[in-house]
């Protein structure tokens, strides 16, 4: 009989260092944020999309919440309309809402949900419109301490998670898209920032990870430099790197520090370039981005260090 090569070493080795994370994630929901910048290249999601089905194979609870930022503004400039973010949010006239609305759930949502399909009848695309799942409130921003009225822009307040864990329970893979109701303005609907719609789903339904997929290595300290990535960051020293963050990292970092805050274990931004990077953030001990996790808990009273 042929001794095994040293190949088959290393594979079956691989397989074997993912048995921990498989014992802990098994059964937990993990929501999965997709970058529209991550989302141009075919074979990009593609893997993405395989990424996903072998998640739920091995009988982890995933849902994608994508983006889509680089398509709208493109669908924009088709219609001659210019795109401008303040504070990492793309300003949005009613016009500009409805193709937000079109791209994200038309186009986007629709295209994922059927790469993920191929492998099976799996994926549903569902936005924030759908059964209630998000109640939006009109949001501006502040810029350099001047306040900026962004339009139909929100944020989520309430999130009912029914549809998510019907659709879970089913076998199903939920894809969602950032469109949300205006709970003050009956019939309107609000453009949400992808990245925190995808918080606000990690702690509604007590995700045990947000991971982010996006077109950087992960969040670096003397951006745009890109010599320090932070790989692990305390929810407290986030707050304080947040107000010197730019453009798309606001959103992003800010999304991580409120799914932390709302009782999720760990939000890792990891590079959607890298095909396949969210099984190594899942599966392997250390994280291959910058992971986001809560600060310590304080010492419990009455026990002093050894
Ligand atoms: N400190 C930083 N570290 C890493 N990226 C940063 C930083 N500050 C700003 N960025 C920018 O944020 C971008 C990611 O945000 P965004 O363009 O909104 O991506 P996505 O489409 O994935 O949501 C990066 O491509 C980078 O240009
Ligand atoms: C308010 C706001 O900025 N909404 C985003 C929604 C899409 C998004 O977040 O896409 P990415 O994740 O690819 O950036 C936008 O209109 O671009």
């Amino acid at each position: 009989m042929a001794e095994p090569t040293d190949l088959n070493a290393v594979q079956a080795q691989t397989l074997i260092d993912s048995l921990p994370w498989l014992t802990l994630f098994r059964g937990r929901t993990i929501v999965v944020k997709f970058g529209g910048n991550a989302m141009v290249d075919e074979n990009l999601k593609r893997a993405f999309a395989q990424d996903m089905v072998y998640l739920h194979h091995v009988g982890i609870r995933p849902i994608v919440v994508h983006g889509g930022g680089p398509q709208i503004s493109a669908a924009l400039a088709a219609r001659g309309i210019a795109s401008e973010f303040r504070g990492g949010l793309r300003v949005t006239s009613p016009e500009a809402m409805e193709v937000v609305r079109d791209v994200l759930t038309g186009e986007v949502s629709a295209e994922l949900a059927a790469l993920i399909n191929e492998h099976g009848d799996l994926a549903q695309a569902v936005s924030g419109e759908t059964q209630g799942l998000f109640t939006g409130q009109r949001r501006g921003t502040v810029v350099d301490g001047e306040a900026v009225d962004l339009g139909c822009v929100g944020e989520v307040v309430a999130v009912d998670p029914t549809v998510l864990s019907n659709l879970l329970d089913a076998g199903r893979i939920p894809v969602v898209s950032s469109i949300a109701p205006d709970g003050d303005a009956p019939g309107q609907v609000l453009n949400v920032n992808a990245d925190s719609a995808a918080a606000a789903v990690a702690v509604a339904v007590g995700a045990v990870k947000l991971v982010v997929l996006t077109d950087v290595a992960g969040l670096y300290s003397d951006w745009p430099n890109r010599d320090s990535l932070v790989s692990h960051i305390t929810a407290s020293e986030l707050a304080a790197m947040l107000p010197g963050l730019e453009s798309g990292m606001i959103p992003k970092m800010t999304a991580c520090l409120e799914a932390v805050a709302g009782g999720v274990d760990k939000a890792a931004i990891i590079d959607g370039r890298v095909p396949h990077s969210i099984l190594l953030e899942i599966f392997r001990g250390s994280g291959v981005g910058t992971e986001v996790v809560p600060d310590e808990p304080a010492e419990p009273t009455g026990i002093k260090a050894g």
